[in-house]
């Protein structure tokens, strides 16, 4: 089996590796400049974590390790349902609106442009709102367009104040997660791991902004 993880210069190498460390037994050197790695009959290819659902997707690699916030990202931008397992929490963060208080939002910034286009659709809130695609470091630009709001990673909420954003809803929880395609059958890998759906506003039922578990930040 070949399984995705973030590599050394990830913020989810550290959590990854702790999570790779347990699912495949006899892996060594995952921190060299080496992007692969044996471990007996697997193999851990080490990657940018928003590359991992594609890599799944496309049948390259078994199954995957990264965020759940990028894994809801790529399922509903390519209209493509992924399987999805909780992995014990390592850090959980929170994709979440946010903007200035009393503010006529005109644009929202986000590296999360199909959560927010899904999230507007199921709210029948700011439908009219440009989504403007960025790759994280939102903050100040929303901060700065006096009719802008964002979709961002929040853990601890101190850029988010350090920022004067003082509006927020939690859409969705994340931490890391596994992931296969919806097809893939291994007992092994999977086993005893719960699944994880994807958050209430992506499917079309209930339609409050929830909160549901997963795991962070795919890069
Ligand atoms: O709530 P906090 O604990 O303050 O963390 C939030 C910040 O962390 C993430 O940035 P990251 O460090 O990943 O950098 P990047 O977005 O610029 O890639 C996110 O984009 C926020 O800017």
């Amino acid at each position: 089996m070949i399984i995705a993880a973030p590599g050394p210069s990830s913020r989810l190498f550290g959590p990854a590796a702790e999570v790779v460390g347990r699912l495949l037994s006899g892996l060594n050197g995952t921190g060299s400049r080496s992007l692969w790695h044996r471990a007996g009959a697997d193999v851990l290819v080490q990657c940018r974590g928003f590359d991992v659902p594609e890599l799944v997707a496309s049948g390259s690699v078994d199954a995957g390790v990264t965020g759940y916030d990028v894994c809801v990202e790529w399922s509903l931008a390519h209209d493509e349902p992924l399987a999805l397992y909780a992995l014990p929490a390592t850090r959980t963060s929170f994709v979440t609106y946010c903007t200035v208080a009393g503010r006529k939002v005109e644009t929202i910034y986000t590296e999360y442009p199909a959560i927010t286009a899904a999230w507007l659709r199921a709210h029948t809130r700011q439908n009219s709102a440009r989504i403007v695609r960025m790759r994280g470091s939102t903050e100040g630009i929303i901060r700065v367009d006096d009719h802008g709001a964002g979709v961002l990673l929040v853990t601890s909420g101190q850029t988010l104040a350090a920022n004067g954003l003082d509006m927020d809803v939690p859409l969705l929880a994340t931490d890391m997660c596994l992931v296969t395609k919806a097809s893939f059958v291994d007992r092994g890998v999977t086993a005893g791991l719960p699944v994880l759906p994807m958050p209430s506003f992506a499917r079309g039922g209930d339609q409050r902004a929830d909160v549901v578990g997963g795991p962070a930040h795919g890069d």
